[in-house]
């Protein structure tokens, strides 16, 4: 893992965000590249086998990113000692990296005082938030716990989950029908059909949801689909070789997972996803956790996201509104961002390792995300007594 020393404190160094420009309005977005292939081809082509050089994911910092994108498991140490002092050096690392970003449950009564005449609205990523990061995509369950708490916040607070999953996954997975969510990335947003959102939406469109009650959808990259679909038969035709690689199929974005992959052929996989990206202008490539994410090259994403949310949910007014925002990976980041500018909210990052972020504060794991949840319901609980 790449470590940086930042003020004395050892801190995870992610690898620069792959840059784009802004294009400002919601509607009528473009993708940065009109020159890409057409990609209603049915036909997928898959590199055979040998793919280019591997010089270009070492130059690039693909494979740096890959390697630093999630903290180290903990491993058994047959030496104690030395086991012990590097965990302690950690903790020191870790405490002296709090002082930049406070715990957000230490700092709960100062949140408050900021949320005091405010309406509070929660946004709220899955993978490592709700639930813990575990080896299997598809056993990534939230605890019955957890999902009391996330219930009984989004009774009092608007809550949207916004995550990189598809916004079906991710429903199925929370099973929660008083939340808003945004899937793939926030590419893929569901919202009351009452809620008033501006006619310049061009993306949006009138749909009904499992209930059958009308909602709207705001899906910005849909023209990509046919593209997406092509990329993940090609992703699932080169990783079938690949112990351990799995791929999925999020609508608007593939996820290529190799957490579970032999370290020794990361730059194969790597050097594959190049290649094929090569032939896909229009399509761009993001590092989440042990998982290389492709999603069109469009100005959106979970920072726009939570935008559009409070301005379709009629929360736009940030002098009455109080948006908190918990996520884990680097794809929340961009949320953190659009909270940060203007001192408009909060971000808290959860993570059990020193990482730059443009967070303000922090929790260590989902079980202090928990704790978090469930002391807002109680303070909101407490206001509705008068107490
Ligand atoms: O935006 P999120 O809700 O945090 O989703 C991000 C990605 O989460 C999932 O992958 C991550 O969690 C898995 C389960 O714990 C873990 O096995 C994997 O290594 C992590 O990257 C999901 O499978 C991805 O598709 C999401 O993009």
């Amino acid at each position: 893992m790449d470590l940086k020393s930042t003020n004395g404190s050892l801190v995870v160094a992610d690898p620069a965000p792959i840059t784009k420009s802004r294009l400002g309005a919601y509607s009528g977005l473009m993708p940065y590249s009109q020159s890409g292939q057409s990609f209603s081809s049915n036909i997928v082509t898959v590199p055979r086998k040998k793919p280019g050089k591997l010089d270009d994911v070492c130059s690039n910092g693909w494979l740096d990113a890959m390697i630093s994108s999630s903290p180290p498991r903990k491993k058994a140490h047959k030496d104690f000692n030395a086991f012990d002092i590097i965990s302690d050096e950690a903790d020191v690392a870790y405490q002296s990296w709090m002082i930049r970003y406070p715990s957000a449950l230490k700092s709960f009564q100062l949140i408050m005082d900021r949320a005091k005449n405010r309406k509070l609205v929660m946004f709220l990523d899955y993978d490592g938030t709700l639930s813990p990061i575990v080896d299997d995509p598809d056993r990534a369950f939230m605890s019955n716990e957890m999902r009391s708490a996330v219930r009984s916040v989004a009774k009092h607070f608007p809550t949207a989950i916004i995550s990189g999953r598809s916004r079906d996954k991710v429903y199925d997975l929370v099973g929660l029908t008083e939340l808003y969510y945004a899937g793939s990335h926030g590419m893929d947003i569901m919202f009351p059909a009452r809620d008033t959102v501006s006619p310049n939406h061009l993306n949006c469109v009138k749909s009904t949801d499992l209930q059958g009650k009308e909602v709207n959808l705001f899906q910005p990259a849909s023209e990509f689909l046919p593209m997406i679909n092509e990329v993940y038969r090609t992703f699932v035709e080169i990783t079938k070789d690949i112990k351990g690689a799995k791929v999925e199929n999020h609508k608007f974005c593939v996820s290529l997972h190799y957490r579970n992959v032999d370290e020794n052929s990361w730059p194969l996989i790597a050097q594959y996803v190049h290649d094929i990206l090569k032939d896909y202008p229009r399509l761009r490539l993001t590092h989440g956790r042990k998982v290389l994410e492709v999603r069109p090259v469009i100005d959106w994403d979970k920072g726009r996201a939570v935008e559009f949310l409070l301005e379709s949910l009629g929360f736009s007014n940030s002098s009455d509104v109080l948006p908190i925002y918990i996520g884990d990976d680097r794809t929340d980041e961009d949320a953190f961002k659009v909270l940060r500018k203007g001192n408009r909210g909060y971000g808290i990052l959860v993570s059990t390792v020193p990482k730059e972020s443009n967070a303000f504060f922090s929790l260590r794991d989902t079980s202090e995300v928990q704790d978090f949840l469930e002391s807002l319901v109680r303070m909101a609980q407490q206001d509705a007594k008068g107490l």
